[in-house]
C-alpha cells in the first residue's frame, strides 16, 4: 500500500492504492511505517511522499466511515501520524499531482514544503459527504491560507487548481509534470534548510483580526447556499476554534465536532449518495447486459435537432466535451436564434471568467448549422430536441433514418413519449433511445437514458458512455409513461392540487415541501415552467377521449373512474400561465418577475371551487402536507423498481437528486423512505389509500409490502426487486 526506497539521500514514500489512493487503515499504517524507518535510516537526510497512479491521495477512505474499517497495526491515528510527519527534522516534501483532497489535503500539509502539477487540484472536499476534515485540516488550512479562504474552501468543499492553491500559499511551486523527478529534485534543494516557520501547526492563524466578520460571512452564505445540511456549520464552526485556542486544543474540538458529523444521518446519506453516483453509469439489464459485457461506440460527431432551449443546451453540452456538433432546424430565423443563444452563453462565461475568449471561440468553432437532414450522413450520433408531440417526432425519427448512416444512434430527448412508438418509425430500433435532458441542459447533471423494447446493449452502452464524456451523471432507465422521474413526479403534483382543493393553499403547501429540503415548492415551479405546457398536453388528451365518444367536462374531477383535479385548466383558462404571465398560482408584480406573492384572488377561487363540489375545506396539517406530497411519490418509486423501470434504488435516488432537487442530505427517496421506516410508509399508505380510493397512487406497492416486514438495509433490496422481473 505504501512502497519505501531510498534513492541517495532522499527516502521515496510511494502511497499505491488503487483506484484514488484513498487513506484505508494500512495506508495510514504504511505511511507511519515508512515515515518512521526514514527518520531512522541515517543514510536518509529527506523524504518525498507522492501517488502512484493518477492521483497523490484523495482522502480518507469513505468506506471507513460506514463501519467497514479494517484493524490497525499501529497504534496512532492518521492526526497523529500527520503530527509525527510534521514533527520530523527531516524535511518531507509532498509531490502531488492529479488531486489531494480531504486527509491528501491534509497529509501535505503535514509534510514541510508541497509542490505541485499545474493541473493538479486541491480541496477539503468532506463537507461534501458530511463530515469535516478529522485529520487537522479545520486547523492548519487557516494557517496556510488565511482564515478567509479556509473557510471558503472548507464549508463549499470545492477543489482549486494548483495556481490558485500557489497564490494563496497552500503550494510553495508549480512543477513540470514529471512529478517523482521534480520532488526528488525540490528535496535535494531543501535538506538544510531550516524547519522552523514550514510546521504549519506552530504559525498563526493569517486575517485573525477579521475573524467574526469572516465567520459570519461564512455562516450566511451556508443558509442561504447549503439550507438544511449540518456539515457546513459544524466546519465553520471547527475553523473558528482555530482563532479561539491554542493548536492541540482547538484538534480536540475538531475531534469532537468530527464524531458528531460522522455518526449523523446526514453523513450517512451523503456517503450512500456519493457511491450511487458512481454506480448510476455502471448500468445493468438484468439477464440482458451490463457495462462490464458491451463495448460503446465512440462517437467523434453528432448533430441536435431542434434550436430552442432544450436543442441548443444539449448543443453546448457536447460541445463543451469538444464534440463537434451539427445543430438543425427548419427554419432559418430559429436557426439563427438557437445560434445567437449559444453565443450570448458562451460570452457570458467569458465576462464571468469561466472561458477565455479563446476558448469560447473554439469552443465555438465545433458548432456547425444546417437546415437540411442532408447534411447527417457521417454524423455518429443524434439528438432529436423538439416538442413534444409524437406525430412530429415519429416524422422526423423517419427522416433521420433515411439521411444518417446505418451504424447511427438516433436519440429522442423526450421527457414522457413512448421510445417503441418513436423507434417504429424507423428501420433501427436497436439504435433508437431516449435521451432525457434536463434544463438548463448544458448544466443539469442528470441524463435519463430510456431504453425501448429492442434498444441493443451497444446502444445504452453508447449514450451512457456519451453521458459520462459530457460530464452527466446518466442513468438507464426502462420504457413506460413519463420513465422515473416524471412519472414520480405525477403523483406528487396531483397531491399537492388536491390539498388545495381541500383546504390548503399553494404557499402551505410549497412551505413545507421547501422546509423538507426542495429548493423550490411544487406552484412555485409550475409558475416557474409555465402552466400552459401542462394544459396543452391535457388537451390533447381530452381530445383524443372526445374522439373516442367520451365528452370531456371541464369541471369533471374524475377521468375514467380516478380522481383528477381541473384547477391548472381553470388558471389558464383564465390566462394565469405562471410567472410568464405576472400570474399563476401566485401573483407577480409584472410578467417575467421572480418574486411569488401570496394572491387573494386565488384563495377566493379555491373557496368559490371547494364550494361549488361541496368540499368542506379543512386546515390542513403540515404533517399532512408532507405525507401526502412524498409518500405516493416513494411510494411510484417502489412500483418503478417492481416494473422493471428502474433496476436498482440507488438509481433512482440518483434521478432525484440529480434531476429534481431532492436533498442529497437524506439520500433521495428511496433511501429516505427506509430511513423513515418501510413499514411506518406502508401502513400510511394504506391509511391514505382508505380516505383516497379514487387516488390509485394510494394503492400500496407489492414491494412496499414485502420489504416493509424485512427491514432490510438499501443495498439488500435488489433480490426482492429482481423475483419479480
Ligand atoms: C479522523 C479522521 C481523519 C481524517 C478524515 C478525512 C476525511 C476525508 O478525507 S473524506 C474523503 C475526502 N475526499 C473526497 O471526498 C474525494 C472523493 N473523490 C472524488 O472527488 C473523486 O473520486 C476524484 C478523486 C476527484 C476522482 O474523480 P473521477 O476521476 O471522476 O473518479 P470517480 O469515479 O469519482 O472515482 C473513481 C473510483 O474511486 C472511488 N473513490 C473516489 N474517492 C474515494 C474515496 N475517498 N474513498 C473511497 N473510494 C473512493 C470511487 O467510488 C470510484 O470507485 P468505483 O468503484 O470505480 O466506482
Amino acid at each position: 500500500m505504501v512502497d519505501y526506497r531510498r534513492e541517495g539521500n532522499v527516502a521515496i514514500l510511494t502511497v499505491n492504492n488503487p483506484p484514488v489512493n484513498a487513506i484505508s487503515t494500512r495506508v495510514k499504517d504504511g505511511i507511519y511505517e515508512c515515515i518512521s524507518r526514514a527518520k531512522n535510516d541515517t543514510k536518509v537526510s529527506v523524504i518525498v511522499i507522492h501517488g502512484h497512479g493518477k492521483h497523490f491521495i484523495a482522502g480518507a477512505d469513505i468506506h471507513g466511515f460506514s463501519g467497514q474499517r479494517e484493524s490497525s497495526k499501529v497504534v496512532a491515528t492518521l492526526p497523529e501520524v500527520i503530527a509525527f510527519m510534521e514533527a520530523s527534522n527531516k524535511p518531507i516534501v509532498a509531490a502531488i499531482h492529479g488531486t489531494a483532497l480531504g486527509g491528501g489535503l491534509e497529509i501535505a500539509m503535514g509534510c514541510h514544503y508541497r509542490i505541485a502539477t499545474k493541473s493538479a487540484r486541491v480541496g477539503q472536499p468532506e463537507v461534501l459527504i458530511g463530515i469535516l476534515p478529522g485529520a487537522g485540516g479545520t486547523q492548519r488550512l487557516p494557517r496556510l491560507c488565511g482564515l478567509g479562504p479556509a473557510l471558503d474552501l472548507i464549508s463549499t468543499g470545492r477543489h482549486i487548481k494548483a495556481p490558485q492553491a500557489l497564490k494563496l500559499g497552500i503550494i510553495d511551486k508549480i512543477v513540470s509534470d514529471d512529478i517523482l523527478k521534480e520532488g526528488i529534485a525540490f528535496a535535494k534543494a531543501v535538506i538544510d534548510k531550516p524547519l522552523n516557520g514550514r510546521r504549519i501547526s506552530t504559525l498563526p492563524v493569517k486575517d485573525a483580526e477579521n475573524a467574526e466578520q469572516l465567520i459570519s460571512a461564512a455562516n450566511a452564505s451556508v443558509r442561504k447556499r447549503q439550507r438544511g445540511m449540518m456539515a457546513p456549520i459544524w466546519n465553520i464552526k471547527a475553523v473558528a476554534e482555530s482563532i479561539k485556542l491554542p493548536f492541540d486544543e482547538a484538534m480536540e474540538k475538531e475531534a469532537e465536532y468530527f464524531t458528531v458529523l460522522v455518526t449523523s444521518s446526514q453523513a450517512r446519506a451523503l456517503q450512500y449518495a456519493f457511491f450511487s453516483e458512481r454506480l448510476a453509469p455502471k448500468w445493468e439489464v438484468p439477464g440482458v447486459a451490463s457495462y462490464n459485457t458491451v463495448k460503446p461506440m465512440n462517437i467523434k460527431t453528432a448533430a441536435v435537432i431542434g434550436a430552442g432551449t432544450m436543442g441548443t443546451g444539449i448543443a453546448m453540452a457536447l460541445l463543451n466535451a469538444r464534440i463537434p456538433v451539427t445543430l438543425v432546424e427548419q427554419n432559418k430565423q430559429f436557426l439563427e436564434k438557437g445560434v445567437k443563444m449559444i453565443q450570448d452563453l458562451y460570452a457570458g462565461s467569458v465576462r464571468l471568467g469561466k472561458l477565455t475568449a479563446d476558448q469560447a471561440k473554439y469552443l465555438l468553432s465545433n458548432l456547425k448549422t444546417s437546415l437540411s437532414y442532408d447534411d447527417l450522413s457521417t454524423v455518429d450520433c443524434v439528438i432529436e430536441a423538439v416538442y413534444e408531440n409524437m406525430a412530429l417526432k415519429k416524422e422526423i425519427f423517419a427522416k433521420l433514418d433515411n439521411a444518417c448512416k446505418p451504424s447511427a444512434v438516433l436519440c429522442s430527448n423526450t421527457s414522457s413519449l413512448d421510445i417503441d412508438e418513436i423507434a417504429s418509425a424507423t428501420k433501427r430500433p436497436d439504435k433508437v433511445i431516449g435521451t432525457h435532458f434536463f434544463v438548463p441542459a448544458y448544466y443539469m447533471r442528470l441524463l435519463e437514458n430510456v431504453r425501448g423494447k429492442l434498444t441493443s446493449p451497444e446502444t445504452i452502452a453508447t449514450v451512457q458512455s456519451l453521458g459520462v464524456r459530457i460530464g452527466k451523471i446518466p442513468v438507464v432507465v426502462g420504457n413506460c409513461d413519463s420513465f422515473v422521474g416524471n412519472r414520480m413526479l405525477g403523483t406528487y403534483t396531483s397531491e399537492a392540487q388536491f390539498l388545495l382543493e381541500e383546504g390548503a393553499l399553494p404557499h402551505e403547501v410549497d412551505s413545507v415541501i421547501k422546509d423538507f429540503g426542495i429548493p423550490i415548492g411544487a406552484f412555485e415551479v409550475s409558475d416557474l415552467s409555465g402552466l400552459d405546457i401542462g394544459w396543452r398536453i391535457r388537451k390533447e388528451r381530452y381530445e383524443k377521449l372526445e374522439k373516442s365518444g367520451k365528452k370531456h367536462d371541464p369541471n369533471a374531477r374524475f377521468i375514467n373512474g380516478e380522481r383528477f383535479s381541473p384547477l391548472g385548466d381553470t388558471l389558464c383558462e383564465k390566462g394565469r400561465f405562471g410567472r410568464k404571465t405576472g400570474m399563476g398560482w401566485y401573483r407577480y408584480e409584472k410578467p417575467g418577475a421572480k418574486e411569488p406573492f401570496i394572491d387573494a384572488e386565488i384563495t377566493t377561487l379555491l373557496e368559490d371551487y371547494s364550494k361549488k363540489h361541496n368540499i368542506t375545506r379543512r386546515k390542513i396539517s403540515p404533517q399532512e402536507i408532507f405525507e401526502r406530497c412524498f409518500y405516493p411519490l416513494i411510494n411510484e418509486g417502489f412500483k418503478v423498481l417492481e416494473d422493471g423501470i428502474a433496476t436498482r434504488p440507488e438509481d433512482i435516488d440518483v434521478i432525484w437528486i440529480n434531476g429534481y432537487g431532492w436533498p442529497k442530505y437524506t439520500g433521495g427517496p428511496m433511501y429516505y423512505a427506509n430511513q423513515i421506516g418501510l413499514d411506518k410508509i406502508y401502513d400510511t399508505m394504506c391509511y391514505y389509500y382508505e380516505q383516497h380510493p379514487t387516488s390509485s397512487h394510494w394503492r400500496p406497492s407489492a414491494l412496499l409490502r414485502d420489504l416493509a416486514k424485512q427491514q432490510l438495509p438499501i443495498s439488500q433490496w435488489g433480490k426482492q426487486v429482481a423475483s419479480r422481473l
